[in-house]
C-alpha cells in the first residue's frame, strides 16, 4: 500500500486489489444474489459483529453475521486478523454519504474497497471543513484511512449526478459499490483528544454528544433537499442521541 502525498496524511491506497474479471463477478452477485433494502438512496448490508452504541461494545442482541464466501478473498490481510465488521454499500448515481468520521471509540482500523464506477471522496479538515481535498476512488482500489485521515478529517461523498475532473471533464456518476472494513477499538475509548470529532473526547469533556448528529443532519439536508428523508433521519438522530445521552 502506498501513502498518498497529500493532506490529510494517512491515506494509503492499493490499486487493482481485485482483477476486472473478479470485479465483474462480484457485481453480478451484488445485483442478482443479494437481498437489498427496498428503498432509494444509499443502501447498506452488514456482516460480522454489530457495535452497540448503548454498551459501547459488541451488540450481544444482534447475532454475528458470518462473512459470505464471496467476501472472504476481499478481506484485507494487513491487520493480522479479519475485520470485526464489514459493510457493503450500493451508491446509485446521484447518491452520496454526508461528511463524517467513523465513530472513534467504536472502531480503530478502517479500510474501504471501491467497485463499479469511480467517485470523488471529499476529505475536510476538522468539523468546519476549512481545508478540503478530493480523492478519486478508482474501482478495484483498496484504501486505508489512518492518522489524520481517520481521526482529524471528515470524509464524505457529495450526492450529485456528475463529478468534474481537475482538467474540467465532466464525469457522470454510475453504480458504485464499496466495502467498508472496521476493527473494534480495544477498550472502546479513543485517546486522540479531538473534541470536535471524537466521541470519547466529547464524553470526557461533557460536550453535548448530540452535536455530531446535528451536524450530520444539517449536511444531509443540504445534500438531499427532500423533506421525507430529513424527517426519517431526524428520528434516527434523536434515537441515537438518546442512546448516547443515557451513557453520559
Ligand atoms: O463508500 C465508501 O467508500 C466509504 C463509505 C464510508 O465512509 C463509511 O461506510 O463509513
Ligand atoms: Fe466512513
Amino acid at each position: 500500500m502506498e501513502e498518498l502525498q497529500i493532506r490529510p496524511s494517512g491515506i494509503r491506497m492499493q490499486e487493482d486489489f481485485v482483477t476486472k474479471e473478479h470485479e465483474d463477478e462480484l457485481i453480478r452477485i451484488f445485483q442478482n444474489e443479494l437481498q437489498w433494502p427496498d428503498r432509494s438512496g444509499r443502501l447498506s448490508l452488514h456482516y460480522g459483529y454489530t457495535f452497540s452504541y448503548k454498551s459501547f461494545g459488541i451488540d450481544e442482541e444482534t447475532p454475528y453475521i458470518p462473512f459470505p464466501d464471496w467476501l472472504e478473498p476481499l478481506l484485507p490481510t494487513t491487520e493480522g486478523r479479519p475485520p470485526d465488521q464489514v459493510c457493503l454499500q450500493h451508491y446509485a448515481p446521484g447518491t452520496g454519504i454526508p461528511p463524517h468520521v467513523d465513530t472513534h471509540s467504536a472502531f480503530d482500523q478502517l479500510y474501504a474497497l471501491s467497485l463499479g464506477a469511480p467517485v470523488f471522496m471529499q476529505f475536510r479538515e476538522g468539523a468546519k471543513g476549512d481545508a478540503r481535498t478530493d480523492v478519486d476512488l478508482k474501482p478495484r482500489s483498496m484504501m486505508e484511512m489512518r492518522g489524520d485521515a481517520r481521526l482529524h478529517w471528515t470524509h464524505g461523498i457529495k450526492a450529485r449526478k456528475t463529478d468534474t475532473l481537475p482538467d474540467g471533464t465532466v464525469r457522470w456518476r454510475e453504480n458504485r459499490w464499496s466495502l467498508t472494513y472496521r476493527w473494534l477499538r480495544e477498550g472502546a475509548a479513543c485517546e486522540c483528544g479531538n473534541v470536535q470529532l471524537c466521541d470519547t473526547a466529547q464524553r470526557r469533556n461533557g460536550v453535548e454528544t448530540v452535536y455530531r448528529w446535528k451536524q450530520y443532519e444539517a449536511e444531509e439536508k443540504v445534500q438531499s433537499g427532500t423533506w421525507i428523508k430529513n424527517v426519517t433521519l431526524l428520528i434516527k438522530l434523536e434515537l441515537a442521541a438518546l442512546a448516547l445521552l443515557t451513557i453520559i
